[in-house]
């Protein structure tokens, strides 16, 4: 394959998530869920920012699907927002919650999109967080449960199915960090959330498989980074072998291997954290087979020794590479290694999902009524070419799902962070076509990197 080039059939889509982009939050029976709580509260989110209205999505869906199909995308990955299925987390089910998502896919069917489905994208039912949440065992089941329903009833619509996003962002910065819901800062929540979000994983996988007359491919998404120290000082090294252990291990050798990284089990008890040894069973659960694995990347993380800090005696540094909006380094390189690495000591030929890639860029329209975004352009060819490159050496990627159709609620930074190739004027709700639209509909329309 030359440079640049993809394979016949790989799949180009785009990402986005319910609760970052569907607005409508107490409509036709949805529940509250944690990010609704979590940006209620003040002084969690850039300016008071919430999910309330978001890109009203909920109501624009058609048009956004239309402008999918302009792009030429052969498929779409959302997410289902579990409080419009269940309100209450589990229980009585919302006919009209689920009404809505079979709208968007026939949507997309009609326009021969594939539907791409996370069945967790971050917003738990609040009902469910009052019983203890992530850090509690018995959500691993509901969930399961919630899952099980969306099988039985969308299952001959959507090809693929993604069990949890980020278990990693959920657990630290949703239990130990506080950055995002449910804003807790208790390490060990933390690692009982990791498990349990791990459990629900495999729980849904069980009900999967075990509901027969299953048509499509189930997976995991993991946010996962190459982690490199900022100096060449061992304990550099150390404090990043440290961070690789947490951010990737955490969550691949569960997966793959059947079992938390023992470097790491024993570098948490040694801080008077005794993990306690999760069930046999539980464990051969996580590590059954899936279909593919979704990785998210957007670029690495760099580490210093710090002696000071508690939990991982590191700290993160800022690199000296080209940055985003969010301070992130622009390291296109760190994509093929990373996916090299996943082939070669976890994943072998099991296919891979680039389910998220993108940049946020300080884009504004410009007097022509154009967003001219050259930087978020390059920053997407030079990721694809890493790509390609991986594929190139037998890496098994099969697609591709650009972070994000538009821009949308950012998290804990509101709608300050643009990550669309779709500008939004959230006073209007326009939706603008940035340069990189315009280039990946052609990337797209090629099979290959374009100019
Ligand atoms: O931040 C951009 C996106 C976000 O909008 C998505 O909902 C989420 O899936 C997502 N994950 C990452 C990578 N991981 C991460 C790192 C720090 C904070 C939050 C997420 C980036 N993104």
């Amino acid at each position: 394959m030359t440079e640049g080039r993809f394979p016949e059939g790989f799949l180009w889509g785009v990402a986005t998530a319910a609760y970052q982009i569907e607005g409508a939050v107490a409509e036709d029976g949805r529940g509250e869920s944690i990010w609704d709580r979590f940006s209620h509260t003040p002084g969690k989110v850039y300016q008071g920012h919430t999910g309330d209205v978001a890109c009203d999505h909920y109501h624009r869906y058609r048009a956004d699907v239309e402008e999918m199909a302009r792009l030429g995308v052969g498929a779409y990955r959302f997410s289902v927002a579990w409080p419009r299925i269940f309100p209450q987390g589990r229980g009585q089910a919302n006919p009209k919650g689920l009404d809505f998502y079979r709208r968007l896919i026939d949507a997309l069917r009609e326009r021969g999109i594939v539907p791409v489905v996370t069945l967790y994208h971050w917003d738990l039912p609040q009902a469910l967080q009052e019983r203890g949440g992530w850090a509690h065992r018995d959500t691993a089941y509901r969930f399961a449960d919630y899952a099980a329903y969306l099988f039985d009833r969308l299952d001959e619509a959507v090809p693929y199915w993604i069990t949890q996003n980020e278990p990693f962002v959920v657990a630290i910065l949703g239990h130990v960090t506080g950055e995002h819901a449910p804003g807790l800062q208790d390490p060990m929540a933390g690692f009982r959330a990791a498990h349990h979000l791990l459990l629900s994983h495999a729980l849904a996988l069980q009900a999967y498989r075990e509901g027969g007359r299953r048509h499509g491919r189930i997976g995991i998404t993991l946010n996962l980074s190459p982690v490199e120290p900022a100096g060449d000082d061992p304990e550099d090294e150390a404090a990043a072998r440290r961070l690789d252990g947490l951010l990737n291990r955490w969550f691949l050798d569960p997966l793959f291997r059947g079992a938390y990284p023992s470097d790491m089990v024993a570098h948490f008890a040694g801080l008077g954290l005794p993990l306690p040894e999760p069930p046999q069973e539980e464990m051969r659960a996580i590590a059954a087979p899936i279909d593919f694995l979704g990785v998210n990347y957007y670029s690495r993380q760099l580490v210093r020794h710090e002696p000071g800090e508690p939990l991982m005696a590191m700290r993160q540094v800022e690199g000296p590479l080209p940055k985003t909006a969010m301070g992130w380094e622009v390291y296109p390189e760190g994509l093929r290694r990373l996916l090299e690495r996943l082939r070669h000591e976890y994943t072998g030929e099991l296919p891979i999902l680039i389910t998220e890639n993108g940049a946020a860029f300080d884009d504004a329209v410009s007097p022509d009524g154009a967003v001219h975004d050259p930087a978020r352009v390059a920053y997407l060819r030079d990721h694809l070419l890493a790509v390609s490159r991986a594929i190139d050496d037998g890496v098994p990627v099969r697609g591709y799902f650009l972070w994000s159709l538009m821009d949308n609620f950012e998290w804990a930074h509101g709608y300050s962070k643009r990550f669309g190739v779709l500008y939004v004027d959230f006073d209007t709700q326009a939706r603008i076509w940035k340069d990189s639209a315009h280039w990946y509909r052609r990337v797209i329309e090629a099979n290959a990197v374009v100019d």
